[in-house]
């Protein structure tokens, strides 16, 4: 059966302009989104995941801007495009929180502090529906039931401080998922937690996508969530999309030489005991006076003359796995 396509991410450009002049942060950076599945964006601190959210929900700082390409929402009736060059405001409105809803990494930081849990779930509903408050409290009691908020006819008038770093993040995905949006952008969202409730958090987020049909995109430098959770994964290094494909394309066949030095970097469940770890030689190119070619032919061990100098192509090696990479530039451009 056809996947459907829920977001469409298509050679997304951002910029900053700051004191050292603009500087490119997210480079042609595609990819897509089905509904149901999670896509998880993968990489080192630094490497414009979160721009990217950030420019797909036109939710950039004042001085940074899209500087081209397209972001197609399609909602089953068709298709809307939230951002390209210009801003709209409007449009956006309509669609953050309606049918996408964001979960960042600090609950803390998603909160106000001097607002009851009940009321800020309740504002977030009654900004996009016509509720009587009545109708909206009973909304939020029923979804605080089911992220697993213990007393929640208690719990719903306590303030933010009042909940532990779990349940505040419970809270924060309630926030998100209170108006039902087909899509969760979810932004590290259990690095503040320690690590069984993190579990907790992510079995949370897993069962809303299974149960529910929703699409997920997951930002996580963290290659043991992605192993569990994800079913596409764009890895992402200095602002581009190195490497994109399936959840085995990237782990049983890691082709670009950073995801390969990624994952030999990192412990993920079920590796080779004997297998060492390795660190990746070298450290991140700062984004300003970024030599052209590709970013990474500083820390790579096939790097040649021909990495240097132009931009790198994104190559598919097999359907729906792209590298950007001129070892397989036998292969097919795709752009
Ligand atoms: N307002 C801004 N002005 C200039 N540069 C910025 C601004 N915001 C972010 N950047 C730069 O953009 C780059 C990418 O940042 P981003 O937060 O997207 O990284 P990330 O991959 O999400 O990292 P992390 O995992 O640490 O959150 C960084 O080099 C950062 O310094």
């Amino acid at each position: 059966m056809e996947k459907e396509l829920i977001l469409e991410v298509k050679n997304l450009h951002t910029s900053f302009k700051t004191g050292k002049g603009e500087i490119n942060i997210v480079k042609d950076v595609s990819f897509n989104l089905h509904r149901g599945e999670t896509l998880a964006v993968v990489g080192e601190s630094g490497c414009g995941k979160s721009v990217t959210v950030h420019s797909i929900m036109q939710l950039l700082p004042a001085n940074g801007y899209i500087k081209g390409g397209e972001v197609n929402y399609y909602d089953g009736k068709g298709k809307e495009t939230i951002s390209a060059h210009k801003k709209n405001g409007k449009a956006m409105r309509s669609i953050r929180g309606a049918k996408i809803g964001m979960v960042f990494q600090d609950p803390m930081s998603s909160l106000n502090p001097v607002y009851t849990v009940g009321s800020q779930i309740i504002e977030s509903l009654r900004q996009h529906r016509k509720l009587s408050k009545a109708e909206a409290m009973k909304m939020a009691l029923e979804m605080l039931k089911k992220l697993g908020i213990p007393d929640p006819e208690k719990r719903i008038n306590d303030y933010p401080h009042q909940f532990s770093g779990g349940m505040k993040q419970r809270v924060v995905i309630a926030i998100a998922m209170i108006c039902n949006p087909d899509i969760i952008i979810a932004d590290e969202p259990t690095t503040a937690l320690d690590v069984t409730i993190q579990a907790q958090i992510m079995e949370l987020m897993k069962s809303l996508q299974v149960n529910d049909n929703k699409s997920i995109i997951l930002i996580t430098h963290n290659m043991g969530l992605v192993a569990e959770m994800a079913d596409q994964v764009a890895v992402m290094y200095m602002g581009r999309v190195v490497e994109y494909g399936k959840i085995n394309d990237i782990f049983e066949n890691p082709s670009h030489p950073y995801t390969s030095a990624l994952l030999k970097s990192v412990p993920v469940l079920g590796m080779d005991k004997s297998q060492e770890l390795v660190t990746i030689p070298g450290s991140t190119p700062s984004p300003v006076g970024l030599k052209p070619g590709c970013e990474f032919a500083d820390r790579c061990p096939h790097a040649k003359e021909e990495c240097r100098g132009k931009d790198i192509p994104n190559f598919e090696i097999t359907p729906g796995h792209h590298v950007r990479c001129i070892l397989f530039n036998d292969h097919q451009e795709v752009r």
